[in-house]
């Protein structure tokens, strides 16, 4: 094991909110060189170059073919500061949180940032596969005849966008109804999902009267909170929801205890501890270890969403912990019976079970909302300063699901 230890300096995120409201003009590169401003002022980075900077997308036009180096140009980085895009679905924050942790253990890097954003609002409008193909011909097409041809393959009803979806393209089913097969299959009822949501909502309504999140966001767009969030909502207001997903009698998922589809940018600064210390950055926690996992959901094995549960028990034994372990449990809202499965496969299984009053305790997704690549970097953010104030040697636990079946996991220590 390396002797250098990446660390948590600090957290910048623009405030989340809804797909189609204040950010709707913006772009996800503007939202991802927000964030990198905010940090940069924060930390005095103007001007300045750092070793990398890994970030991503989901929802990704193909003129962002490396939308993190495009974010960097338009920073007050320096242009001198290496930047790539790494994909991992809604993993892709933290992945590229411990992809630029494993660089700085190497000793590849001194100071690194990484993060995530997307941007309902900005997603890119697919054609038809017949309007696709045709369009390359013109596109190649040297002569006035052979453009004519090409044209001449469009029909009208290839002229359909196809509209964006959060679809599995293996089962052709959105996360939100791979989630209800899981929600059924688990028994997961409604009550316990609005009180989930509740919990949420409550729990960052509270952090951001406290203060909490005064240095991790920045504002944006004249947006100086997350706009998701309803700190007035109740159990007999989330009850009142119809489902949307799932069908029948049993069907509890709702617009209350699913993400909303959110627009935002994350991003955290992480540097070798001495190096950090050198600079005279605060030290929030060490980047302990991460693990991955995958889930065989196609055939209908294993859930969509489920995958963490599988990672987590690697991650305990490799470290030498048990569930117990953690004074805090950082676990991705999907929606509110993602969590509720995990927690209780996790308990099926005999790993253990999570105290709830450490879990999501600065709120999470649901209150939050949900910009797919953005979220793995609020919650590192988040958890790495609830372990500063908490002390040296607190502990905290991190579980992210993603599309594609996939899920990672994540220790922090103060
Ligand atoms: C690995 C992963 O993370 S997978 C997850 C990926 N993410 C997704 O798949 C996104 C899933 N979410 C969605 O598709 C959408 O947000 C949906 C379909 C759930 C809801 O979309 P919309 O219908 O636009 O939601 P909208 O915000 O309008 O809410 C619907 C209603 O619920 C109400 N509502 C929503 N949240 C709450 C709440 N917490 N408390 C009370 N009422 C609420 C709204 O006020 C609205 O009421 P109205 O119809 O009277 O105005």
């Amino acid at each position: 094991m390396s002797s250098r230890n990446a660390v948590v300096v600090g957290g910048n995120r623009t405030p989340f909110v809804k797909a189609g409201g204040k950010y709707a003009a913006a772009s996800a590169q503007d939202l991802m060189t927000a964030a990198l401003d905010g940090l940069v002022a924060r930390f005095g980075l103007s001007g300045q170059r750092v070793d990398e900077v890994v970030g991503g997308a989901v929802l990704k036009h193909t003129r962002d073919f490396n939308l993190t180096r495009e974010s960097v140009l338009g920073s007050a980085l320096s242009p001198l500061s290496p930047a790539c895009d790494l994909q991992q679905a809604c993993c892709t924050g933290l992945e590229a949180v411990v992809y630029v942790s494993n660089k700085i253990r190497l000793g590849q890097a001194q100071v690194g940032i990484a993060g995530g954003v997307d941007s309902a609002s900005d997603a890119p409008i697919v054609v038809t596969e017949p309007l696709r193909k045709a369009l390359l011909a013109l596109s190649r097409a040297r002569s006035l005849p052979e453009k004519l041809a090409a044209l001449a393959k469009i029909r009208p009803g290839d002229l359909t966008p196809v509209p964006p979806a959060v679809i599995e393209p293996r089962t052709g089913l959105s996360m939100g109804e791979s989630q209800a097969l899981t929600t059924k299959k688990w028994g997961i009822s409604r009550a316990e999902q609005d009180a989930l949501s509740l919990a949420s909502h409550q729990s960052l309504a509270k952090a951001w009267d406290d203060g909490f999140f005064d240095d991790l966001v920045t504002p944006y767009l004249r947006v100086a909170k997350d706009a998701i969030l309803r700190p007035d909502t109740t159990m007999e207001a989330l009850g009142r929801l119809r489902p949307v997903f799932g069908k029948g009698e049993g069907a509890s998922m709702t617009a209350g205890n699913s993400t909303a589809l959110t627009d935002g940018a994350a991003v955290v600064l992480l540097a070798e501890e001495e190096e950090a210390k050198r600079r005279g950055w605060p030290v929030l926690a060490k980047v302990v270890d991460a693990q991955v996992a995958a889930a065989d959901y196609v055939n209908g094995s294993d859930d969509l969403l489920l995958a963490p549960a599988a990672a987590l028990p690697v991650l305990l034994e490799r470290n030498n912990l048990s569930l117990g372990d953690f004074d805090f449990y950082e676990f991705h809202e999907a929606f509110a019976s993602t969590v509720l499965a995990t927690l209780k496969s996790l308990e099926q299984a005999g790993v253990g079970t999570v105290d709830r009053a450490r879990l999501n305790v600065a709120g999470s997704s649901l209150a939050t909302g949900h910009p797919f690549a953005a979220t793995g970097a609020r919650i590192v953010a988040t958890l790495a300063k609830l372990l500063a104030e908490k002390g040296p040697g607190s502990r905290g636990l991190i579980s992210i699901c993603a599309a594609g079946g996939q899920g990672l996991v994540a220790i922090l220590e103060a």
